[in-house]
């Protein structure tokens, strides 16, 4: 199969990313980050969510986050809404995109937003109605595509069934998660074959997690099954609050790594990628969590 010539990055670090930093962090940090994304060339950066603040105080600040960064045109600013009310919240910031996100285990379903799936699915149904009336698109996400951190191993059927309620409904894309980040390229590349009988490939997006340093390979498994969207996270931020060990997404700088390798375009000047994800790592106090950044600023140091 011939790969994707053109890649889409959806740059979650300032959400998925930072929604598991224990630290405050201020506005502005917050703010700074999604603008250097932006100034890198991200053509697509999840900013926040309007969650409950009880669930993920982090991203108890959104708002202001929205109402600060310099929006450039061409760029697509989307948050997180797990219900009618997280979605008011949104349009009030003039969030131009919102993330659903349902999940193919019925634990992790009742630990990240304490509904099962059918209810998720059926608390999505007004958010789909309201968005369709204010013009904004919503993408779906799906949680613990190659495993769950409750109920263990997951069947690519399963995986199918949400996606394929998820697209039916309204959600123009449907991102698929490794939220664990235990997937291997070859459950990557069944799953995709099995989920992309029900949704068309071109509307499938692989979103992985690092956990086991598969991600990269999953990526590749994913392109040579023609998904050309991916989720990441600069410096390899994050994690998820409720799956206990599972590090941050894939490194946005590694991905771009490897689709320069191929010859893939993305539209990502990685150096500016680069500075951005090691300013965020100094603001947190933490190791940056790319090996493509390291091995860079290594050579210069
Ligand atoms: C869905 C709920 C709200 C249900 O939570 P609940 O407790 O069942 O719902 P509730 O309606 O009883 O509300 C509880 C409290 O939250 C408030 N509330 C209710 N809704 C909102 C809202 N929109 N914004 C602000 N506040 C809200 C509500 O007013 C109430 O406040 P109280 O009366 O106790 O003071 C909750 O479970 C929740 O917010 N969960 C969010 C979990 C989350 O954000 N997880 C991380 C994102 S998903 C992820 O990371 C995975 C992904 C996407 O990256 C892919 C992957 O890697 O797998």
């Amino acid at each position: 199969m011939n790969l994707p010539q053109l890649v889409r990055l959806v740059e979650v670090g300032p959400r998925d990313g930072l929604q598991n930093e224990k630290q405050p962090i201020s506005v502005a940090d917050k703010v700074r980050l999604v603008d250097d994304l932006s100034a890198a060339g991200l053509s697509y950066v999840e900013v926040g969510s309007f969650v409950s603040p009880k669930w993920v105080p982090q991203m108890a600040g959104s708002a202001e986050v929205f109402a600060q960064i310099q929006r450039k045109p061409g760029v697509t600013y989307a948050a997180l809404a797990p219900n009618l009310r997280g979605f008011e919240a949104a349009l009030e910031s003039q969030v131009e995109e919102v993330a659903v996100f349902a999940a193919a285990s019925e634990a992790f379903s009742q630990k990240n937003i304490n509904c099962s799936i059918a209810e998720s699915l059926e608390r999505f149904v007004p958010i789909m109605d309201a968005a369709k009336q204010h013009g904004v698109r919503v993408r779906g996400y799906v949680s613990c595509v190659l495993g769950c951190p409750y109920d263990g191993d997951i069947a690519p059927e399963q995986v199918a069934y949400v996606a394929r309620e998820l697209y039916a409904m309204g959600c123009y894309e449907v991102s698929l998660g490794d939220t664990i980040g235990a997937g291997s390229a070859g459950a990557t590349r069944r799953m995709f074959e099995v989920v992309g009988r029900d949704v068309p490939r071109e509307r499938l997006a692989g979103h992985f997690h690092d956990t086991y340093g598969q991600a990269v390979a999953n990526i590749y498994a994913s392109l040579l099954e023609g998904i050309s969207v991916f989720d990441s996270s600069v410096a390899g931020l994050g994690g998820c609050p409720y799956a206990k060990g599972a590090t941050g997404n894939v490194a946005s700088e590694d991905v771009v790594y490897l689709l320069n390798g191929l010859g893939i375009t993305s539209g990502i000047d990685l150096d500016k990628l680069i500075a951005a994800g090691q300013r965020i790592c100094q603001v947190l106090d933490r190791a940056n969590g790319s090996r493509v950044a390291r091995a860079q600023l290594a050579k210069q140091a």
